[in-house]
């Protein structure tokens, strides 16, 4: 039996944000565990808070109180910068618009995230060529974002964010700018690299297709994460 490694657990997380004299809380006691291999799907009403709770899981923002264990990392106690260091090394975070670099190419573009880590230009090409040709743009490394359509440019990020190898991948609305049948491709690939990778991945979307194609599917509850029913 394959042995299955926690990815990512959070305990207890709440997270309030300030409005006007009162207090926005939205997350409040959220609880989540993923399994190495494992793809959840987030599906929530705009504003319950699935980018929040993508930020807190990536550690681009701070949970108010609560554990984020990221592969075997408490997080809790480290500082930015060790948060960083973790991110960069365990994270790969895809968003909706996809955040390309405009003036680099896709295969430059790729390799930006392994030359921040240190990696050599030559290694980080070798990798970069391989993902775009995993995604099917073997042809497109030297096309820059705007040379390429929504789809492609999407399938680029997803090689960016997996060129590290990371063991969680965090995505808010990756197909959400797709047309159906593109976004049921671009999530296939995103799921099989996931699965191939032994990673995990957390993935908001407000697309109901595509959130049955994930192993689970959870929705926010009174700022607590429940399996969701369609
Ligand atoms: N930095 C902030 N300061 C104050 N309020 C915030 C902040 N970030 C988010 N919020 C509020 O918290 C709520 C949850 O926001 P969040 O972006 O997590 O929702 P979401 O479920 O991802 O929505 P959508 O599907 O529209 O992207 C919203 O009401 C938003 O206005």
């Amino acid at each position: 039996m394959v042995d299955r490694h926690v990815k990512l657990k959070l305990e207890s997380i709440n997270r309030t944000y300030a409005q006007g004299a009162g207090e926005l809380r939205i997350l409040q006691g959220a609880d989540l565990e993923i399994l190495s291999g494992e793809i959840v799907a987030l599906v929530a009403p705009s504003g319950a808070g699935k980018s929040t709770l993508l930020h807190v899981s990536g550690l681009l923002e701070r949970a108010d109180s609560g554990s984020v264990t990221i592969c075997d990392v408490p997080t809790d106690d480290l500082s930015d910068r060790e948060r960083t260091l973790v991110r960069r090394q365990h994270v790969g975070y895809i968003y909706q618009f996809h955040h390309l670099l405009p003036e680099f190419n896709a295969t430059e573009n790729v390799m930006m995230p392994q030359l921040i880590a240190g990696q050599a230009d030559r290694v980080a090409k070798a990798r970069g060529e391989e993902l775009l040709s995993m995604m099917g743009l073997k042809d497109r490394g030297t096309h820059r974002p705007a040379q390429l359509s929504g789809g492609e440019q999407q399938r680029v990020a997803i090689a960016r964010a997996l060129a590290n190898s990371p063991g969680l991948i965090l995505a808010d609305e990756p197909t959400g700018n797709l047309d159906p049948e593109t976004s049921s491709v671009v999530f296939d690939l995103l799921a099989d690299s996931i699965r191939n990778h032994d990673a995990a991945g957390l993935i908001a979307t407000h697309n109901h297709d595509i959130a049955k194609m994930a192993d689970r599917v959870l929705t926010l509850k009174d700022g607590k994460l429940v399996p969701f029913t369609f």
